[in-house]
This record gives structure tokens, sequence and C-alpha cells, in this order.
């Protein structure tokens, strides 16, 4: 039984989205998904029953962060991630590569793995493929990622073409050291930057490898979201339509309808707890930085077309007070909201899907939002 499995369920008419469901072997949930991060064991300020509430199913964890601290022999002596933090839903682990190549300098990149600099302590440390899913193995997450690289934006073409070949002999190297039958929730990582060449290349070779889904890396790194869209555009069909589609790193509310309507199936992004923590939030009328003088007397909610919790309990000025006084309240509360905001954003998006309409969607929540302003 393969551990992780994805159904089709329709594609809308308008445009290339698709809608599905992912099994995985703590329930299942329908896609396009935004899936919140929790680097270390938690989705920063977010109790798991509150994740729930919110409406998530999958959240993100990372084997880099993991492995450093508190190392992933005492999440496995715990019984491993799912009953370490006390979630029961889903969980996906990002493969390290991606936290080493931003996170740490002094890296050294070898065929038999990548040599760095540990970014909390300066120690020198060393991850391979094999060393990657050991980890991920140990964390018992229900998605793994392929440990692989992903090149800055922007690269040579050679320099491209050598990573992404390096990166298929590194995801050979990580079926092998699966320490699970049929490949069970280990997904391929697509690179090849903008390359059209280099990405069918990269596609071609993990496709022969029979992952049960597959990411597309390399991207969210800094490049324009034309760029972005038209990788999208070619790299989506060269992947099979029967399994789920994973773009890393995105995102905002924007790259994610475009994406949807190019394609893929799941997202995640530590964009909406970042900018929470800082006092900004995302509405139906775009972005509020709700910590601005102008919202000290302003006693509505951050959003009046959103029903969570916050919008229905608290005002802008109660949240802006909270943040000006660094009042942990405050950040839970902007950081529930834009959960919920991007959660609930995926679900119209589905609906949207289901009734042949994410075009007219995309037009109407970016006029609103304000994308379209030039
Ligand atoms: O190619 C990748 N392989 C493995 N993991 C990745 C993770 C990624 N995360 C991103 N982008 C994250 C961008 N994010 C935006 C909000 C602020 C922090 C950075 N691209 C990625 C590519 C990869
Ligand atoms: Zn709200």
């Amino acid at each position: 039984m393969t551990a992780v499995s994805y159904e089709l369920i329709k594609t809308c008419k308008q445009t290339g989205a698709r809608l599905g469901r992912v099994t995985t072997p703590h329930g299942s949930f329908e896609t396009p998904v935004f899936m919140p991060v929790g680097t270390l064991a938690t989705v920063k300020t977010m109790a798991p029953e509150e994740l729930k509430d919110i409406g998530a199913n999958i959240i993100l964890s990372n084997t880099y962060h993991l492995w450093l601290r508190p190392g992933e022999d005492i999440v496995e002596e715990a019984g491993g991630l799912h009953q370490f933090m006390n979630w029961d839903g889903s969980i996906l682990t990002d493969s390290g590569g991606f936290q080493v190549f931003s996170l740490s300098d002094m890296r050294e990149i070898k065929e038999e793995g990548v040599h760095f600099r540990n970014h909390i302590n300066g120690e020198k440390l060393f991850l391979s493929p094999e060393g990657a899913m050991q980890i991920q193995n140990s964390l018992g997450s229900d998605i793994m990622m392929a440990f692989d690289e992903c090149p800055p934006y922007p690269a040579s073409h050679e320099y491209m073409k050598s990573s992404v070949e390096r990166t298929s002999r590194w995801a050979e190297r990580c079926l092998e050291a699966h320490q699970k039958p049929d490949q069970q929730g280990l997904f391929g990582i697509i690179q090849g930057g903008e390359y059209e060449d280099l990405r069918k290349q990269s596609a071609r070779d993990l496709v022969s490898m029979d992952f049960p889904g597959y990411a597309i890396g390399g991207l969210s790194v800094g490049e324009p979201k034309d760029v972005m869209n038209r990788v999208l555009e070619f790299t989506s069909p060269l992947l099979p339509q029967n399994k789920p589609r994973y773009l890393m790193g995105v995102g905002s509310p924007d790259s994610l309808v475009d994406g949807a309507i190019r394609g893929v199936d799941m997202f995640d992004c530590v964009l909406p707890t970042r900018i929470a923590r800082n006092g900004t939030c995302m509405t139906s009328n775009g972005r509020v930085v709700v910590r601005n003088a102008k919202f000290a007397r302003d006693f509505t909610p951050l959003d009046e077309n959103c029903d969570c919790y916050t919008c229905r309990n608290y005002t802008k000025a109660y949240i802006r007070h909270l943040i000006k006084t660094n009042e942990t309240l405050g950040i839970r509360l902007t950081t529930y909201h834009n959960l919920y905001f991007l959660v609930k954003l995926m679900e119209n998006v589905r609906e949207a899907i289901k009734e042949d309409r994410l075009g007219d969607f995309r037009d109407q929540f970016f006029d609103q939002y304000g994308f379209n302003k030039p």
C-alpha cells in the first residue's frame, strides 16, 4: 500500500487548475491546499487545536532545524513528530538542502553531500541524501522530500545543468536510503531554474524514478513573479496528472491563485506567520499593517469579510495596542487570522474549480485585494 496517494477529482474548464485529494497515514485533504509552516515542530504561537479550528490538515516542518534542535533522536524517542508536538494531522518535512543553502555560510557542495557550518554555533556539519532520509525517517513525517540542491537565482545554464544532474543522482540515493517500501511518502524535487530544457531533463529523470509526488523546487528564490509563472507553465505539464504537485516556498495570495491556475496542488510559506509577528495582516482588501497609528481608534475587525475568531471578537485598535506593547496575544491573533485567510482562500479556489470559474475568481480577488493596481 502506498502511504501517500492522490486522486484527481476534476480539472477546471476555465484554467489548468485541478481539484484533488491527497491521502496520507494521518488523514486526507482536498487540494489545492496551503500548508502552514511549523519549522521547529510548532506553527509559531498556534496550538494544534487552533490549527484544526482554522481548517489546517497538513503542516510543514524542517529536517535541518529539528536535526540541530532538539535532535531527531529525541523526536524519535518521543514516538515521532506527531506524538512530540501533539499533532494528529499530516506532516510534510523539507529535506534540509534549502535550509543549508539559505541559512548557512561556508558551505561546500560535493558529490557525497554538503559540508557547512551550523548556523547557530558555527560547528562544521555534513548532510548527505542518506543523512536527510535517516533524519526524516526518525521524525516519522508522512511526506518526506528528497535531498536536493536549490541553486540561487539567477544561475548560469552551465551551473544549473550540473546541479540538476547532481540532484537527480541524489534523488536516486534518497530512494535507495528510504526505509519504506515503494517510496511511501517520498516526493522528488524538480530543479532546473528558469531553463525549460533543464526542467525537462530534471522532470524526465525524476518521473522515471516513480515518486508518489513531485515538488517544483528552485522557485520563490528572488525571481520575478512572471518568471515563476512562466516556469510553472512549462513545468507542470511535465509531471504526472495522477500525482500531487507541490510548489515549495510559495506564498503570497496572488502566487497561490496563479500557481493553482498553473496546475499546482500544494503550497507552503512562512509569509503569513512571519508578517503576522510584525503586525501585518492579509485581508480581502489588501494588506493591513495594524500597528500603524491610523488604527489607534479603529474599532472595526481586521477584515469585515472574515469570520475567523480574531475578526469576530477583536478590533484593529485592540490588536494594535497588543502589538505595540509586545503582548503575546497580539501576534497570536494576527497569526490566527493570516493562516485562516490563506486556508479560506484555498477553499474558495477549490469552490471556483468545482464551478469552472477560477479565472473569474482570480480577476475579482486581484481587483479587491489590489494586485492589479499599477
Ligand atoms: O528547491 C527547493 N528545494 C527544497 N526546499 C525548498 C524550499 C524553498 N523555499 C523557497 N522560498 C521561500 C521564500 N520565502 C518567502 C517568504 C520569506 C522567507 C522566504 N524556495 C524553495 C525552494 C526549495
Ligand atoms: Zn479574520
